[in-house]
């Protein structure tokens, strides 16, 4: 007969099985993010669960079609908007249940911000170099430490020679590049990027992408960035895919011993084991509905429901080998 642990012992077990805090050392934790917007009685679950990790100094690119939550969560992680459930920390500020005085004081110190409108990132009657003094004036530095800074950002984002220009005097490339100073001026941690070169042809957009890399690089500032353009996505060695609301797929890249760029596409995998195949996989072999698993020793299968619908596509057959698991074309 088993004998009944008494509380003791459960404490124990409970003390041995103690998890840690999911994304405790990351800068930007989303766990199981909600964010539902009400208008006229209708109900929009614009985030329905959003887990997101993001590392200090880190620089991810967020993609996604159009209506799948890229803005909501960044206005979220702006500070800007709050959640309607779940978790929200950036560089430790609790987003849920931070008070007006303290989200004012966290979107002025600690995050900064780039949006597509070069309209909204700068003032059109002040020079660029007091757009980039602005932001410092309730800092508290003094007026030659802020004009020293300016000038340092301006130099160091290729804009230096446009410190005297006001906005309606510049191309929109040297506007995002001024904004992105004015973005860092305070010495946040976290830099948002909302389709930062959404307005700018392709080869202006990549001069504005490498401005944030630099001062990703430079001032090793965490980094997000919102973005529909694939060229910029690839450029950081993180991309996360927003499908309906929750994140998907993430590809990561990096530098190989020979110096060829590798890139690796995963499916993320949430706490509850739920994960979401890409579209293009259950697309190509036809999955629906449901799919069969089967454990193997370094991986998982997933085939089509054969059963469905008899003399359809049909995926490999189980245990032929490694290469049968997701996204593999079984039709050979
Ligand atoms: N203020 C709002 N009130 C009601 N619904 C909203 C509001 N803002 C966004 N939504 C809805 O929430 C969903 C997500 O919108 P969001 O703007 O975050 O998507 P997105 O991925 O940024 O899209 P896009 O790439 O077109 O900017 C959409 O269905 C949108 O219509």
């Amino acid at each position: 007969m088993t004998e009944t642990p008494d509380l003791a012992e459960l404490e124990r077990r409970a003390a041995r099985e103690q998890r840690p805090v999911y994304g405790a050392d990351a800068h930007i934790v989303c766990d199981n993010l909600v964010r539902i917007y009400k208008t006229d009685g209708i109900e929009v679950v614009a985030l329905q669960g959003l887990d997101l990790l993001v590392g200090a100094g880190e620089m991810v690119a967020i993609v996604g079609a159009s209506g799948s939550g890229k803005s909501t969560l960044l206005n979220i992680l702006s500070g800007l908007d709050v959640p309607t459930a779940g978790v929200a920390r950036v560089a430790g500020a609790d987003l849920l249940t931070m008070k007006s005085r303290q989200r004012l004081q966290f979107r002025r110190e600690r995050v900064g911000f780039v949006w597509q409108q070069t309209s909204r990132n700068l003032l059109p009657y002040l020079s660029a170099e007091q757009n980039v003094e602005l932001p410092m004036r309730f800092g508290g530095r003094s007026r030659r430490a802020r004009a020293a800074r300016a000038a340092e950002l301006l130099d160091m984002l290729g804009v230096g020679d446009c410190a005297r220009r006001r906005p309606g005097e510049l191309s929109g490339g040297q506007q995002q590049r001024i904004a992105i100073a004015v973005a860092v001026a305070c010495e946040p941690q976290v830099v948002l990027a909302d389709e930062p070169t959404g307005e700018l042809d392709t080869a202006t957009a990549a001069e504005v992408f490498d401005a944030l890399r630099r001062v990703n690089a430079e001032l090793g500032t965490t980094t997000v960035v919102v973005t529909h353009d694939a060229q910029v996505s690839e450029q950081v060695d993180r991309t996360v895919g927003i499908r309906d609301g929750r994140t998907s797929s993430e590809i990561r890249r990096r530098d190989d011993t020979d110096g060829t760029r590798v890139s690796e596409e995963y499916a993320v995998l949430d706490r509850a084991g739920r994960v979401q195949l890409p579209r293009d996989f259950t697309e190509a072999l036809d999955m629906r509905d449901r799919v069969r698993l089967e454990l193997e020793n370094d991986h998982v299968g997933v085939w089509p429901d054969r059963r469905r619908e008899p003399g359809r596509r049909r995926g490999p057959e189980p245990g032929s080998g490694p290469g049968e698991a997701e996204g593999e074309d079984g039709d050979g």
